[in-house]
């Protein structure tokens, strides 16, 4: 059952906002030596909650080394190599704490309603456009991702394919090696072209579309971006005014925004046809940002020079043996099967990264990481137990607890919000810490209420 907690003491920082933060996290060997016990509305559960309890379901062939950070803790994982549909989902989460995915399983608010027990989920990927995150967060369920470790492969590892793209379309590698796969010779030069000198426009500057530019600027590109953030321009590269302006000038243009209203079908027959006939274009973000359709159009019709895509509108659930595309058959046309973020390396930096965000949020309460949670993170004590109160943000919140803390003894208290919700951490004496629970799990604006013994 519950162990004891061992830790350093407790610093407390208040922001303007009168929020407390602290960039402090527990090591490895404190989290492991603490205990979760939850409650909520729907689990009401008074005693502390054992860890072989926990029930991890992992999708989408998440990297063995979070299979082992969640089985080090105690916890019982389930790990399977697909997605699931929404239908499958749903009968699998009624029972489940911690939810992890990749790209390809959705989220949606049907499926977070039957998550009665879910605690956080964890996207092992960049993406979290497949999570309901405002729904997630007005049902008090953290969603945390890696933000970084899967750039170089699509920022560096994707970034890396993007170069290793770039060549291929401009030499059209692609065709050629089909061509000698069917005995086709066809030695030529005409329209193949060095990518040095040349300009990649960039939409979309982020962490991924800035590592491009330095990696491009190193092959000897000129590089232009299009952001709707202002953002520092690294190297030599140029932000355009708007995006007309890089898709006119660009000889490649790589597409490196999230999937948001604004980003859907940002691409469409208009912007085809407003680049250059001798341009190629690369998708490697999310599959709704290009009509490909019109994609598809402007390749049979000679109207662009080649495409690299690595994202579609539709994808399937698991690898598979009859996927069908309009891009299919597309001259100087790369197809890849969502392999942006495909390394080895960056599955296994995924991987740690968020099994220990997921980790230390069940044994810590600290929230660093979330993207849709409000952040903090103390030191956990010793000397107490530690309140975890996830709230409706409403007028009087904060008033109704501390009038509750106000009658025990509180060594530390940490409040933030967002607009859905407020997030407290109190550390309070041992001996109050049920019946603290109790009283505060009653407020009427309470979602979830946690105590770590
Ligand atoms: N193919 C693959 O396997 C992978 C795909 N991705 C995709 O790449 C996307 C980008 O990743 P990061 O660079 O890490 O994200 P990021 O959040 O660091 O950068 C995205 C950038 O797009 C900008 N942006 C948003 N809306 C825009 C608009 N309408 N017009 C122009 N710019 C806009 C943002 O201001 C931001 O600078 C992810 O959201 C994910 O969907 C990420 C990793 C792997
Ligand atoms: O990191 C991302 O957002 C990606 O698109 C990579 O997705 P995946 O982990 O390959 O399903």
């Amino acid at each position: 059952m519950s162990k004891p907690i061992f830790t350093s003491p407790t610093i407390i920082r208040r922001d303007i906002n009168n929020d407390i933060v602290s960039p402090s996290s527990p090591t490895n060997k404190q989290m492991s030596l603490l205990t979760s016990a939850m409650n909520s509305p729907d689990n009401a559960a008074t005693l502390s909650f054992p860890k072989e309890k926990i029930k991890v379901l992992l999708l989408e062939n998440i990297h063995s080394v979070a299979i082992q950070n969640f089985k080090d803790q105690g916890f019982n994982v389930e790990s399977l190599s697909s997605a699931l549909s929404e239908d499958q989902l749903i009968e699998k989460i009624k029972d489940v704490h911690v939810l992890g995915l990749r790209s390809k399983t959705k989220v949606t608010a049907k499926v977070l309603a039957e998550a009665k027990r879910l605690m956080a989920i964890g996207c092992f990927c960049i993406g979290t456009d497949q999570v309901d995150l405002p729904f997630a967060e007005s049902r008090g369920v953290p969603v945390f991702n890696s933000p970084f470790c899967n750039s170089r492969s699509v920022e560096k590892k994707s970034a890396e394919l993007m170069i290793a793209e770039i060549i291929v379309l401009s030499r059209k590698i692609g065709d050629r090696s089909r061509e000698m796969h069917n005995k086709v010779w066809r030695k030529e030069s005409k329209n193949c072209h060095e990518i040095r000198g040349k300009v990649l426009g960039i939409i979309g500057y982020g962490h991924i579309g800035s590592q491009l530019s330095v990696l491009a600027e190193a092959m000897g590109m000129n590089v232009v971006y299009y952001d709707t953030a202002r953002k520092l321009p690294l190297g030599n590269s140029k932000a355009c005014p708007d995006m007309k302006s890089l898709l006119e000038m660009s000889n490649y243009v790589t597409l490196h925004v999230p999937d948001t209203e604004q980003t859907r079908n940002m691409i469409g027959k208009d912007e085809l046809a407003m680049m250059r006939s001798d341009a190629y274009l690369l998708n490697a973000s999310r599959g709704k940002v290009v009509d490909i359709a019109a994609l598809a159009d402007a390749l049979k019709g000679g109207r662009l020079a080649g495409a690299a895509v690595d994202v579609y509108p539709s994808e399937p659930e698991a690898n598979c043996n009859d996927w069908e595309n309009v891009l299919q058959g597309c001259p100087n046309t790369i197809l890849t099967p969502h392999i942006g973020g495909s390394t080895e390396e960056a599955q296994e930096a995924i991987g740690s990264e968020v099994s220990e965000l997921i980790t230390c949020f069940i044994n810590t309460g600290g929230s660093e990481g979330s993207v849709n949670f409000p952040e903090i993170s103390i030191p956990v004590s010793e000397e107490t137990h530690r309140i975890l109160n996830i709230h409706h943000n409403k007028p009087g919140v904060l008033r109704d607890i501390n009038l509750i803390l106000s009658e025990f003894n509180v060594s530390s208290q940490i409040l933030s919000t967002r607009k859905q919700i407020g997030y407290i951490i109190a550390d309070v004496d041992k001996e109050a810490s049920k019946e603290i629970k109790r009283k505060i799990s009653a407020l009427p604006h309470s979602i979830k209420t946690r105590v770590l013994y």
